[in-house]
């Protein structure tokens, strides 16, 4: 199982290493700048079978201190090494300074201003356009990027304390963004996360700079930037490198596979559980039958869908296996819930927002049930503070951000404004006492009792035809079937989260939402399930 760490959870590692005498420093910032050149060289084999021609970006701090590591490293290789240095030497941390004197008996330091302040042939970098006036700053000159087989950002890590400011011409190193998939261009690899991206929020402010990367090399575990927000897009590809720092707390774990055991070995269709799904009224039920379909292939033994009378006929024509119950009001659903056999429920898919919905969700909160909320159920649940009261820890919301920020106005807005959307799901679980499950391609679960898990739909996982009307509704459908099956909140809502996104790279482009319960069967048998 991975974790994600903090900023402040990996220095916490460090310095207990530290003060157990466990291993120096310095050792440390040696086996980070080795893991790079190793991640380097895997990626990359064709690299360690020539030499070519390097440039080493260091910044002020350790992250600097690994650059220089690596361009010794890479020197010592028969590479021929650039070192431009953001900061003064005087000034480098002890372990990055005795890594800057080794490099200097090998080659030279290019300082981050080499010529004198001017326009001159400098390349203009975004957002300044060329056609506007310049403004009063000058733009560092700046080498052709299109010289290096290799450029590697080591100029800020876990260590960014502010936005990186444009006019430093940080961008102006590497090829432009636009040009990322041309395969002649140099590989820019990142030290520890690319320059100028929050490692702990993955967020890079509108107005500030960030370096791209085709390959971010991190130690021991993924920090939060890795996978959440724009993360996945500035890192590239990213890889762990162990530099031997055991690991202590984290703020989350990262789904990886199903938390659930989801094969079916004895027993009875009840023993699997009955899951009921809640359809709106005629002409809209496609949603809770895409729900239910998806709760009876995640193995739920039973499937019910409950819809009003008149779009009993509608819903009969699409169903077989699912079976169907009218339910026309709160008073019909009290009734029907008598059945205690009933234990799971899923509504909200366009189910309506009137008065009859409203007190429907009223009445499911108070059966207690295991419980997942979507959609129209959250839309009420945010304009009704006594639904909001009732909701209890068996449920499941699954907001994506729009529902969120009717859910929860101040933390979307903390969110807007560069907040951890790790942290933020936290507190809304606390708020609302129940699982959360914020979607998106970095999908972040969180409990009220504290347990915090990150899916990313990123790096080989990336899935954008998800993005796709009803797949929401498809996921509500497999997490209301996990939980009938007797997964605890938590672990239904990881799996559901991790089969989801499974399920779609199993079917691959052209998915609609449809596709995504019949999936589920290939993605069983290749867990062995
Ligand atoms: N276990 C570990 O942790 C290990 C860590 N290791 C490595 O160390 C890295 C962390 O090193 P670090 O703590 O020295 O921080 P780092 O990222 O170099 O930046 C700090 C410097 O940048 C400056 N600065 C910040 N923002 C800025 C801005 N916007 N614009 C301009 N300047 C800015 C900041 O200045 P200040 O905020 O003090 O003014 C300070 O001078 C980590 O990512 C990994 O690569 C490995 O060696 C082995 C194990
Ligand atoms: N680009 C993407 N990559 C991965 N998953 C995505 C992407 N876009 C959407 N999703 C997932 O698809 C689902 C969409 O849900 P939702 O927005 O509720 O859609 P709907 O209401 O149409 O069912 C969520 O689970 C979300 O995490
Ligand atoms: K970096």
């Amino acid at each position: 199982m991975s974790f994600l760490l903090t900023a402040a959870q990996m220095r916490a590692n460090e310095a207990r290493a530290m003060n157990s005498g466990a291993v120096k420093s310095i050792d440390l910032m040696e086996r980070a700048g080795q893991g790079v050149v190793d991640a380097i060289l895997s990626r990359w084999p064709e690299m360690s079978g020539t030499s070519g021609r390097a440039l080493i970006l260091c910044g002020p701090g350790n992250n600097g201190g690994d650059g220089f590591v690596v361009a010794r490293l890479l020197h010592d290789r028969g590479w021929n090494v650039d070192v431009r240095l953001f900061g003064e030497i005087a000034k480098l941390p002890p372990d990055a300074r005795t890594n800057c004197d080794r490099w200097l008996k090998r080659g030279t330091i290019i300082s981050w201003q080499t010529q004198p302040k001017g326009w001159g042939n400098v390349q203009l970098i975004d957002p300044v356009d060329e056609h506007q006036t310049p403004p009063d700053w000058s733009p560092v000159p700046v080498a052709d990027p299109w010289q290096y087989t290799l450029i590697v950002d080591a100029l800020f890590g876990i260590g960014l304390s502010r936005p990186l400011d444009f006019k430093e011409g940080f961008s102006a190193h590497l090829p432009e963004c636009d040009l990322r998939d041309e395969p002649a261009r140099p590989k820019v690899v990142a030290i520890d996360i690319p320059s100028g991206l929050n490692s702990d929020t993955g967020h890079v402010p509108e107005d500030a700079d960030a370096l791209w990367a085709d390959l971010t090399v991190t130690f021991n575990a993924m920090k939060p930037g890795h996978v959440l927000a724009d993360g996945p897009f500035y890192c590239g590809h990213t890889v762990i490198e162990d530099i031997g720092l055991k690991n202590g707390e984290n703020i989350a774990r990262l789904i990886e596979a199903p938390s659930f055991f989801l094969s079916k070995t004895t027993g009875h269709k009840f023993g699997y559980g009955h899951a009921l799904i809640l359809s709106g009224n005629k002409g809209k039920c496609g949603a809770s039958r895409m729900s239910a379909r998806a709760a009876l292939r995640v193995g739920a033994g039973l499937v019910t869908l409950g819809c009003p009378e008149d779009a009993l006929a509608e819903n009969a024509a699409h169903l077989d296996a699912i079976m169907l119950e009218v339910i026309n009001d709160a008073t019909s659903l009290t009734n029907y819930l008598k059945d205690d056999r009933l234990n799971a429920i899923g509504l909200g898919p366009a189910l309506g927002t009137s008065d009859r919905e409203k007190a429907i969700v009223a009445t499911v909160l108070d059966a207690n049930r295991a419980t997942v909320l979507d959609a129209d159920a959250l839309t009420l649940i945010a304009r009704n503070e006594d639904l909001f009261a009732r909701l209890h820890p068996r449920c499941v919301l699954t907001p994506h951000g729009g529902e969120f920020a009717r859910l929860f106005p101040d933390l979307a807005e903390d969110l807007k404004n560069g907040a951890s959307k790790i942290e933020v799901t936290q507190q809304a679980a606390h708020k609302a006492n129940c699982s959360i499950l914020l979607k998106g391609a970095d999908t972040v679960i969180a409990s009220p009792d504290g347990q915090t898990s990150v899916h990313a739909a990123a790096y080989d996982r990336a899935a954008p035809w998800l993005a796709t009307a009803g797949s929401g509704d498809v996921l509500s459908g497999l997490i209301t079937g996990c939980l009938a099956r007797g997964a605890d909140p938590h672990q239904a809502a990881e799996t559901g989260a991790w089969l989801h996104t499974e399920a779609a790279l199993a079917f691959g482009p052209g998915l609609i939402a449809e596709d995504l319960p019949d999936q589920i069967p290939q993605v069983l048998r290749s867990l062995g399930a």
